[in-house]
């Protein structure tokens, strides 16, 4: 895997793991501040909704209090079948029937279970009583039970059977002055309308509901919840507020929340609140107690339409953004200030240990990767100069080796390779030009004798003085050097046959002569041949040494130059 990739793969795990940690961090943040702010919205709620409950039943509640306390109707309600009270009595129920707002009402009388009923279309007037009351029934069970009760003031819903009707009755006990129970009044609203007003208010994501004392559903948008005619059922069939909820926990909790607001006993704005899930959304509860009407108001607060997941998209779009943006720019970046560098730089080793010291540009960013290339250069450069320098000093010892290779280390002249070498060449030349060359063999003349009398010291001054004195009988581009022993050999080039016998014989008599005054005479023989193109080198050499043997036999001292016609030497 690529540097690029490791650097891009890592940049973006690192980014993950921090976004994600701030995504953990801000989901308990804002479930902290959802969950405060919630229980703050839900306690108003709470109030607000009790508060549009009470304010709508208020009125009502209290003109059923009047009525219940109406002397004309308590007189009556003692004695039901005096004409001139009934009368008196249906009409004072008429005048109240006009101040309720549903213009309905109702009396039931507990001495002979009469049933007194007149509607907003005073439908029944003039015919008030509708029915006997039937212990016996359980559609008038409500009323015999609120009587053993005893209960002043209750709120009911219910549906009248015989009047066809189901309405969100008011019913207060009337009690004569021995504070007896003769009777009961009240008046019922419409449970549709009131459903609307109080409970369908269209808040989005709020629900509001009312449950009576023993938490069976009374007042709930969704009618198949409400517990109708509550009072008369025992308890387990009631339709509960638990049934809302589908964990026992959940259950516990709002069953727990309302005992605990039934021990403070309605304190004044006391709401309790608490989590719970409805159909599969976490909703907050709020419960509030009404004592004025016996009633718990519960407030279910949507969390979810607090605070919608969809606002989270934009978030979550934020984060791929930044994502997608800190990528490119990271990977620009490291691109830029590391990747290149560092690529620019690795081709630069490979070229280098190729041994090739010509670097191409190399960015050099301002960081620890440009101050690296900035040094790599510069060594770069040193090594350049010092393999340059080396490469120089290397060439000027193998030529100085070449050279010393190919000299005599005791004359200084030419040794025997140095003179195969230059005898090779003028081979060449001469065939190339068609032109030959002279060549002179010498040697000194009982070399052995004088080592053996003056000692090798003294041998080795005289070879020197001979090749000091053979450089100096020759011209300058001639070549002399020295074959091996005491034997000398000269290559004269450009040459003829006279020449070559004036050299010949120049060196000859230069070596006698200047030998003279050293004190220590000696002569030297000289053989000489003049070489022709197409001659090898073992002609050359066997030739010179015919004639140097020539010299020899004829007494030493002498110049014998080869012939070159008939290969006969003679004396020059
Ligand atoms: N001092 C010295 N002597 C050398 C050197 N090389 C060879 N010699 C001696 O040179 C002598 C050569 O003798 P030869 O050439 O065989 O014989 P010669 O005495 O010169 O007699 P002719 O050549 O017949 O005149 C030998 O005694 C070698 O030991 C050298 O480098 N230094």
């Amino acid at each position: 895997m690529s540097l690029k990739t490791r650097l891009l793969g890592l940049a973006s795990l690192l980014i993950i793991i921090s976004a994600s940690a701030s995504w953990m961090a801000y989901r308990e943040l804002s479930a902290d501040i959802i969950e405060r702010w919630g229980k703050q919205v839900t306690e108003i709620q709470v109030r607000y909704d009790s508060a549009r409950l009470l304010q709508s039943l208020e009125r009502e509640i209290g003109l059923a209090g009047q009525m219940a306390q109406s002397s004309t109707l308590i007189q009556w309600a003692v004695d039901p079948d005096n004409p001139a009270l009934t009368t008196g009595a249906i009409r004072q129920m008429e005048s109240f029937r006009n101040n309720f707002r549903d213009n309905s009402y109702f009396v039931a009388l507990r001495s002979n279970g009469h049933y007194y009923y007149n509607n907003a279309d005073n439908q029944y007037a003039g015919d008030q009583f509708r029915y006997v009351l039937d212990p016996e029934k359980p559609d008038d069970a409500w009323f015999f039970q609120l009587i053993d009760e005893g209960r002043d003031f209750h709120l009911n819903v219910n549906p009248d059977q015989e009047l066809g009707v189901t309405k969100l009755w008011i019913d207060v006990l009337m009690r004569d002055n021995n504070n007896d129970i003769i009777g009961m009044v009240g008046t019922g609203l419409n449970l549709d309308t009131f459903l609307q007003d109080i409970v369908d208010i269209g808040q989005d994501g709020i629900t509001t509901l009312f449950v009576d004392y023993n938490g069976a559903i009374q007042l709930y948008r969704d009618r198949n919840y409400i517990d109708f005619a509550s009072i008369i059922k025992p308890e387990g069939q009631k339709n509960t507020v638990d049934l809302l909820f589908e964990s026992r926990q959940d259950k516990q909790q709002i069953l727990g929340m309302l005992q605990m607001l039934k021990q403070r006993n309605g304190e004044d704005g006391a709401v309790e609140s608490g989590f719970v899930t409805i159909d599969g959304r976490k909703h907050l509860a709020g419960v509030a107690f009404l004592p004025a009407i016996g009633w718990f108001e519960i407030t279910l607060l949507d969390l979810n339409a607090l605070v919608p997941t969809s606002y989270l998209w934009p978030l979550v779009t934020v984060f791929l953004v930044t994502l997608l943006v800190s990528l490119v720019v990271f990977h620009l970046i490291i691109q830029s200030r590391i990747l290149n560098p560092v690529l620019g730089l690795e081709a630069a080793v490979t070229r280098l240990r190729e041994g090739r010291f010509d670097l191409p540009y190399l960015p050099k960013p301002d960081n620890e990767i440009g101050r690296l290339v900035d040094h790599f250069e510069k060594m770069t450069a040193t090594m350049r100069d010092t393999t340059a320098e080396l490469e120089r000093k290397v060439a000027q010892r193998t030529e100085e080796l070449h050279r010393l290779a190919r000299v005599d280390a005791l004359t200084g002249l030419k040794n025997r390779r140095g003179l195969d070498e230059v005898i090779a060449q003028e081979i060449q030349r001469a065939e190339r030009e068609n032109k030959g060359f002279g060549l002179i063999w010498l040697d000194i003349d009982h070399f052995k004798s004088i080592n053996d009398s003056r000692g090798h010291q003294a041998g080795d001054d005289i070879l020197c003085r001979v090749a000091l004195w053979l450089k100096a009988a020759v011209r300058p581009y001639d070549h002399p050097g020295r074959w091996g022993g005491d034997e000398f050999v000269v290559l004269l080039s450009p040459c003829d046959q006279d020449t070559l016998e004036q050299v010949a014989g120049r060196v000859c008599a230069s070596v006698e002569q200047e030998s003279q005054r050293t004190g220590i005479p000696v002569t030297v023989s000289v053989g000489g041949c003049f070489c022709q193109p197409g001659d090898d080198l073992d002609t050359l050499l066997r030739n010179a040494d015919q004639a140097l043997y020539e010299a020899k036999h004829k007494g030493r001292n002498q110049v014998c130059i080869l012939d070159a016609s008939d290969k006969e030497s003679h004396p020059a």
